[in-house]
């Protein structure tokens, strides 16, 4: 996701930009298994079928398993949005909560992605988060990527994730940080942050000063209803 309060999705700039027709790859899918052909499942977002076939064929193998699905913003919406999620389960992580709890982060944390992506984009099916994009991306963030061990790093050292990214990432960039101020900022402009408190937590721990202890009190305010 790009852009301040008027958020604005990459393949959008990249369509716009070069006047081409994008589809997007997202999913459970840790860069460095994926190299070592371990087996998972990704899921590619098109708007004109013919292109998500074209893709789907080259890049879909026995280690690598593609779905196609006629909802490219509910892709790249997953994809931008669970490294929000992995934060707060990585904040877990940093306090000794346990696995039950994180199970609740994931749980919640994929109401609010559902929540916040038809908000977003009304088109984008509920399909869509239970394909590899949503649901298992979902589980594989929070259980082995950057956003995760970030989160941890930032309640264990108190540092913040410009530091953190410095120190731990080795030149990458951490995404969920910078994702959740931006949707932070364009919930408070609509005066809808209360319709998603652990996203809104996750934001006033990272840059608010909040007590991490906060990451669970969702559960005074969680309306389950999508
Ligand atoms: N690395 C993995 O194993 C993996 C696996 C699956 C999904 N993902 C997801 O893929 C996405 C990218 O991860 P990555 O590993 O390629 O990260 P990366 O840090 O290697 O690359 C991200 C790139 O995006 C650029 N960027 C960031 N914000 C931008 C903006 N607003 N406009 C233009 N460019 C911008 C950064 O400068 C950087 O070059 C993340 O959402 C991540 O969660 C990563
Ligand atoms: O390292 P992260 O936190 O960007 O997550 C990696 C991917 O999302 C896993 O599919």
């Amino acid at each position: 996701m790009d852009g301040g309060s008027g958020l604005n999705l990459i393949s959008k700039i990249i369509a716009d930009t070069l006047k081409v027709d994008v589809s997007v790859l997202s999913g459970a899918n840790i860069a460095n298994e994926v190299g070592q052909e371990k087996f998972c499942e990704t899921t590619i977002g098109y708007r004109i079928r013919p292109n998500g076939q074209l893709f789907y064929e080259l890049f879909n193998t026995p280690y690598f398993r593609v779905a196609i699905v006629n909802d490219p913003s509910g892709v790249e919406l997953c994809g931008a949005l669970k490294n929000v999620v992995a934060i707060g389960a990585g904040m877990v992580d940093g306090l000794d909560l346990g696995d039950n709890t994180k199970a609740a982060i994931i749980r919640v944390g994929l109401v609010e992605m559902m929540r916040f992506a038809k908000l977003y984009d009304p088109t984008v099916q509920d399909a869509t988060f239970f394909e590899s994009c949503g649901i298992a991306d979902v589980i594989t963030t929070c259980a082995g990527g950057r956003n995760r061990r970030l989160g941890e790093a930032f309640v264990r050292t108190g540092k913040s994730f410009d530091v953190l990214e410095k120190e731990l990432l080795n030149g990458q960039k951490l995404q969920g940080a910078s994702t959740c101020e931006k949707l932070y900022q364009y919930l408070k402009d609509r005066e809808l942050v209360h319709k998603f408190p652990l996203f809104s937590s996750i934001y006033q721990i990272c840059f608010e000063n909040l007590a991490p202890e906060n990451i669970t009190r969702f559960h005074l305010t969680h309306v389950n209803k999508l």
